[in-house]
């Protein structure tokens, strides 16, 4: 099957740049939210990045950002799917919201039709379970911001086929990107160093240790990290730090993945990271 129009669903932090970074390579774009008003923001916050992104990368668009614009079309229903080739779901970190998206879509979608799992830390072989097509389930962990990154964590659940690996490794080049395939465990490879040392740093800081400011520093100055931990976590989101390193709590049953109260407090004051304009630091 060729592969032309791509669903997305989610306009969040990482879906619109999902939907940005097909759309920028020529694909047209589905993307589905249940909220309008995060459809409007994804479309805006991507016509300015569209006109950032290029410069920061100094790579221009093949095209100008008005027609990688229009290849992009928005709807809240997810019957919006029911022609396109290949689907990327980026929608809430929780179990119970994938699930109902994927019990829908795999009515909805053609017969073949592959779904991307864009998640931190939910078990692709669970995805693959709840649908009638787990060969054609694979993970897709983009990274933020996917415009910018040019690498995705391919995961491989226990049922995904050569044939659905095969596609997506075929695709992502088409977008500039190099899948590397890992196995199926909760966090993957990339998440499960990364949260928790995301998770650390907030108990580092919790305790009184050192300000964010300066573990942020650190991990600038002493690894040359382009960013620190927890401008990371700001950049992430906090709820999806939360809602990952809870998975893997819950998945491996180990305490090195138990969340920091700290972090728990701020995502209950809404103080998620830039999405609300305030976590470790102002935006
Ligand atoms: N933020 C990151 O850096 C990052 C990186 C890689 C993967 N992820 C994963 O991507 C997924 C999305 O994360 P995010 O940070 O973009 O979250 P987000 O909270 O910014 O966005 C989630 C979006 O999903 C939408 N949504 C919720 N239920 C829906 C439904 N039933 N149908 C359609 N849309 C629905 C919400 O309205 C929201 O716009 C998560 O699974 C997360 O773990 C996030």
């Amino acid at each position: 099957m060729s592969i032309r129009t791509i669903g997305v669903i989610g306009a969040g932090t990482i879906g619109r740049g999902v939907a940005q970074s097909f759309a920028e390579s020529g694909f047209e774009v589905v993307l589905v939210d249940v909220s309008q008003a995060q459809l409007d923001s994804a479309t805006e916050q991507i016509g300015r990045d569209l006109l950032v992104q290029p410069m920061l990368l100094g790579k221009p668009l093949k095209d100008d950002a008005k027609t990688v614009l229009a290849r992009i079309t928005t709807a809240t229903e997810l019957t919006a799917l029911a022609d396109v080739d290949f689907v990327v779901e980026n929608v809430t970190e929780d179990w119970a919201v994938k699930r109902s998206v994927y019990e829908q879509i795999d009515t909805i979608c053609r017969p073949g039709v592959i779904f991307g799992v864009n998640t931190s830390a939910v078990p692709i072989t669970r995805v693959g379970s709840v649908t009638g097509r787990p060969a054609e389930i694979l993970g897709l962990h983009f990274m933020n911001p996917v415009p910018m990154m040019d690498t995705v964590e391919v995961v491989s659940g226990h049922f995904t086929s050569e044939a659905t690996l095969d596609t997506a490794l075929g695709l992502l080049p088409e977008m500039g990107k190099e899948g590397i395939i890992v196995k199926d465990a909760p966090g993957f490879i990339t998440n499960r160093v990364l949260m928790v040392t995301i998770n650390e740093a907030i108990f580092c800081v919790q305790e009184g240790v050192a300000s964010a400011e300066d573990v942020d520093k650190m991990f600038r100055g002493c690894f040359g990290h382009k960013m620190g931990p927890l401008e990371t976590g700001d950049l992430i989101g906090l709820d999806t730090i939360l809602n990952s390193i809870t998975v893997m709590y819950e998945s491996y049953k180990d305490s090195k993945y138990r969340p920091a109260p700290l972090l728990q407090r701020m995502v209950d004051a809404r103080l998620l990271g830039r999405k609300t304009g305030q976590g470790f630091y102002t935006y």
